[in-house]
């Protein structure tokens, strides 16, 4: 029942309006030289409380605004099914995620420049498409040592900011830091993230800055060029009939306001911008992918791209909490409705207190020690030197997966952030259009377990330091799981999570690598058919030692320019 609409004229289809579907939608249409049609199948992110008040943003990750995935039951976690949340409403993940805002290290962006055989990907000379993406919003006061201002973009898309509040948190945060011997890092976005920084977030005048707000709702208005529809949630790419090469340039979309299926084409390309997960999941439903499986699945192969749904690399993490003897957690906040009605009324006459941020202030990252045992059978598998193996975040509450008890307290969640454990992203064959099954195979190998054990020690002697002693600092688990590494890991498997910084599902190789071992080259466009491109986090073929949302902004930007032909 495909309702043929008027032909519609648009040079490119973008399916997906997440980080990357909204820059590369902004800028396509920068200039008036190409039209864009931009496919959502999530609703509008305009008027969400709960996706604009930072504070909130958890309140995001249920219902219409989250794909609510989960996990296949997966060894490392003790065989757990953990929810896996995506974003489902314009804007995308950035609409819903925790707004931290990290660059990464400048190895990273090196090794992608290195594995693509093209130095434009270079820290030192990607530095203007960072510029691009934000716009630093410097706290009040003289420049201070809590940031470096010669590092920041001020004039781009995205709104950055330190989080002020909790004060109290401040001191023994930064002072614990140093009694463990972790460096003070004057700014976490130098290129070098190693040490204890203070925090950034996509926060703008104390509200979420994302994709929808920073690229489709500045700087677009009265932009004939650009054709935004949400709840259009795109089903298969429909291949082009007739002789010739294989070609894709037909998106067969459903309205989700009223079940009709419609196609639409694109003069010049699709650009697949629908995630980590729903980017493979798109193509394989289009007959792309691993023959058998799409077999299995009851979908015509059309092509075959081994590497289509696998690499699908994630940052696991491990939440902890200590209870502290001070009411100013903001634990307070989640149980007193008056507390919280109080802030809320704050922040709708002036934008500010505590809702206007969140939990977080300062953000630590490290590397295994050099004499580590695992270098001794594992070669270290990060982007370089300043490229952080762990990262561990402070925050001024409860974390710990499963009900807070009575009290306040203070969290520490660990991630691996050079992970080698790689797991897959394939249709369900009992049901195509509904859930894939994602595997991220958290915890794997020997390398991340033994970076996760460190970690937590590492956090166990961060909150045992002399900092927190005023405070009564007390574990809520049971410290001697650190004694041996078989109680740790076991510990692990309990507490850990799979992660929210999914990358690599159709990873991008070089211009002359085999088409099935890359999905994408340089071009962005999926190798051996033609009228597709894919750009989002699925292209990044490793994991950058962040959290993602910057790498994919700025992996668009320059798609963008890439796509439009300019240097
Ligand atoms: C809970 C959570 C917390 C996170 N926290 C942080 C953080 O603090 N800092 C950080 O840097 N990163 C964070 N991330 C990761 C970051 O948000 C993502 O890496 C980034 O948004 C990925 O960008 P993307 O464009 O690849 O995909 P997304 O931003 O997920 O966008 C994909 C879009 O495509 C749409 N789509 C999917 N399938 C279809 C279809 N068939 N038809 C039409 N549209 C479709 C989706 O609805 C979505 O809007 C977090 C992610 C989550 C989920």
């Amino acid at each position: 029942n495909v309702i043929p609409r008027a032909p519609e004229d648009f040079d490119y289809v973008i399916v997906g309006a997440g980080a990357a579907g909204s820059v590369l939608a902004n800028r396509l249409t920068e200039g008036n030289r190409f039209s864009v049609l931009l496919l959502e199948a999530g609703p509008d992110n305009e008027g969400v409380l709960e996706g604009t008040l930072p504070y909130i943003y958890p309140r995001m990750f249920g219902g219409p605004y989250n794909w609510n995935y989960s996990t296949a039951p997966t060894p490392g976690l003790g065989n757990r099914n953990g929810p896996y949340f995506r974003g489902h409403v314009l804007g995308g993940s950035t609409s819903i995620n925790g707004m931290t805002y990290t660059r990464g290290p400048s190895a990273d962006w090196d090794r992608l420049a290195s594995h693509l055989g093209d130095s434009s990907w270079s820290w030192a000379r990607i530095q203007s498409y960072f510029r691009k993406n934000e716009a630093f919003e410097a706290p009040p006061g003289p420049p201070n040592n809590r940031f470096t201002p010669s590092v920041h973009g001020t004039s781009g898309a995205i709104g950055v900011s330190l989080n002020l509040n909790n004060e109290w948190i401040v001191p023994p945060t930064l002072q614990a830091a140093s009694e463990i011997g972790l460096p003070y890092n004057n700014d976490v976005n130098s290129g070098n993230p190693i040490g204890i920084s203070w925090q950034q977030f996509a926060i703008k005048n104390g509200a979420r800055s994302s994709a929808a707000t920073g690229y489709l709702r500045q700087n677009v208005a009265g932009r004939t060029n650009l054709n935004v529809r949400v709840n259009a949630r795109a089903l298969r790419l429909v291949p082009n009939s007739g002789p010739g090469p294989l070609t894709f340039r037909t998106v067969e979309y459903r309205d989700e306001t009223n079940g009709n299926i419609i196609q639409v084409s694109a003069r010049r390309d699709v650009i697949v911008s629908a995630g980590v997960i729903d980017t493979p999941t798109l193509l394989m439903r289009s007959g792309l992918g691993d023959p058998a499986e799409l077999r299995a699945a009851n979908i015509t192969p059309r092509f075959t791209i081994p590497a289509l749904g696998n690499n699908f690399i994630e940052h696991p993490g491990v939440p902890i909490s200590w209870s502290v003897n001070t009411t100013l957690t903001d634990d307070e906040l989640d149980k007193d409705p008056a507390l919280f009605a109080q802030e809320l009324e704050r922040w709708n006459t002036n934008k500010t207190g505590r809702l206007a941020q969140t939990s977080l202030t300062h953000i630590m990252y490290n590397r295994l020690p050099r004499n580590h045992s695992i270098f001794r059978t594992v070669s270290d598998p990060s982007g370089g030197a300043n490229a952080p193996h762990y990262e561990q975040i402070v925050a001024n509450k409860w974390v710990t997966l499963g009900a807070r008890p009575a009290g306040n307290f203070i969290g520490m969640t660990q991630f691996v952030m050079a992970p080698t454990s790689t797991g897959s992203v394939k249709l369900n064959s009992a049901d195509i259009l509904g859930p894939p099954i994602i595997n991220a195979n958290s915890f794997n190998t020997e390398w991340d377990k033994a970076v996760i054990r460190h970690a937590i020690r590492s956090s166990i002697a961060y909150m045992r330091s002399p900092a927190w002693a005023p405070f009564n600092i007390q574990p809520t688990f049971d410290p001697t799981v650190a004694d041996t590494d078989a109680r740790l890991d076991a510990f692990v498997a309990a507490s850990g999570f799979g992660g929210a910084h999914g990358v690599g599902t159709a990873r991008i190789g070089r211009a002359n690598s085999r088409p099935g071992s890359d999905v994408v080259g340089p071009d962005f466009r999926v190798k051996g058919i033609r009228g597709v491109r894919i750009v989002d986090a699925s292209v990044l073929p490793f994991s950058p030692a962040a959290h993602a949302m910057v790498p994919v902004y700025v992996l668009a930007e320059k798609a963008a320019d890439t796509i439009k032909g300019a240097p």
